[in-house]
């Protein structure tokens, strides 16, 4: 059996979870055991990439190359990685977190947009690294569109392309059919990224795998967006008792998971209300904790709002529309009364 390459994006996709607070203390204690463990790829960044501080996407405590150079510092055997969104951030701020030290860069779109990503791909292997492709909330298009998608990444020089399932929407049945068709489709690598919201993450990934996905994300505790990620140390525990053996270290996992990651969780993550309407809506997952603001502020229920940007198909990068559903709704129910 083929071993699949993890990338642990607890310093990225965690962000999101943590408001984009992680010091330079966290990233070097998180990225030194994991370095520690041989996790091969770390991902750091802020949850939206690079540039991704901003008043729409929230902004990080501490400044994110500080972050980087942290990482990249830490480690004497795994890549670091970083997430990049065309139109947050720039050739710019990727050029500088090149000479910063990461070894990768993972170019993230919602899954139709793949056109946009050429100018990235071709730059990242100008200088020299890993690019990935993310094709983000894979479950709104039918395989044959994602593999149409990915091949466009692939002729602009994409070392990966990953199927997304940004939502946590989908089932082993859909992540089958999705990754067998840009297998089929691609003479480069692929992977697989879960959101747990329908309790699916590890399930999702063993698919992912047994299709054939090359790569696969996991985040310790599953910190990351929403109702959270595939959990890295469950996952390493799940793929031993396959007999596939990643040679990451289930120990170290397990403790720097117990001892350094769930003290940073104001709560642990659960499949509450919010998380599984959200799932069961196909609503991206990073726009929870905005919905859940949105709901307070006007007085309404955040499943009702996910409902809602679910029927309106809202993608990252419209953040906004998610004040734009909680005010309709609260106009509508003073209507009512
Ligand atoms: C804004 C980037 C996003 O959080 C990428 C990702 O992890 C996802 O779509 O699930
Ligand atoms: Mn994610």
């Amino acid at each position: 059996m083929k071993i699949p390459r993890l990338t642990d994006t607890t310093l990225r996709d965690g962000s999101h979870a943590v408001s984009h607070n992680y010091s330079p203390e966290v990233i070097r204690s998180v990225v030194s055991k994991l370095d520690e463990a041989r996790v091969p790829v770390i991902e750091v960044s802020h949850g939206a990439g690079l540039a991704g501080s901003t008043i729409q996407q929230g902004f990080s405590t501490h400044p994110e190359f500080d972050l980087i150079k942290t990482a990249v510092e830490s480690t004497n055997h795994a890549k670091i990685a970083s997430l990049f969104v065309p139109g947050i951030g720039t050739s710019e701020e990727l050029r500088k977190a090149v000479d910063i030290g990461i070894g990768a860069i993972r170019i993230a779109v919602h899954c139709t947009e793949a056109d946009v990503t050429e100018q990235y791909f071709e730059l990242a292997k100008a200088l020299g690294i890993e690019a990935v492709g993310f094709l983000m909330m894979s479950h709104t298009q039918g395989a044959n569109v994602l593999a149409e998608q990915a091949k466009m990444m692939e002729s602009y020089g994409a070392d990966c392309v990953y199927i997304v399932d940004s939502a946590g929407a989908l089932v082993p049945t859909g992540v089958r059919e999705r990754v067998s068709a840009l297998k089929e489709a691609l003479s480069i690598e692929v992977g697989f990224h879960a959101h747990n919201n329908l309790g699916l993450s590890i399930g999702n990934s063993v698919a992912a795998y047994e299709e054939g996905a090359d790569q696969i994300d996991g985040t310790l505790r599953g910190l990351g967006a929403g109702a959270g990620n595939t959990p890295t140390e469950v996952l390493v525990a799940t793929l031993k008792k396959m007999d596939i053996d990643t040679g990451i270290n289930l120990s170290i996992l397990m403790d720097v998971a117990e001892e350094i990651v769930a003290p940073l969780m104001s709560a642990p993550i659960i499949i509450d209300r919010d998380n599984l309407s959200s799932g069961y809506a196909g609503v991206y997952n990073s726009f929870l904790l905005h919905v859940r603001h949105a709901a307070e502020k006007f007085g309404v229920n955040p499943s009702e709002i996910m409902e809602e940007l679910g029927k309106r198909q809202a993608i990252a990068g419209q953040e906004d529309w998610i004040l734009d559903v909680a005010v309709e709704l609260a106009e509508k129910k003073d209507l009512k009364v």
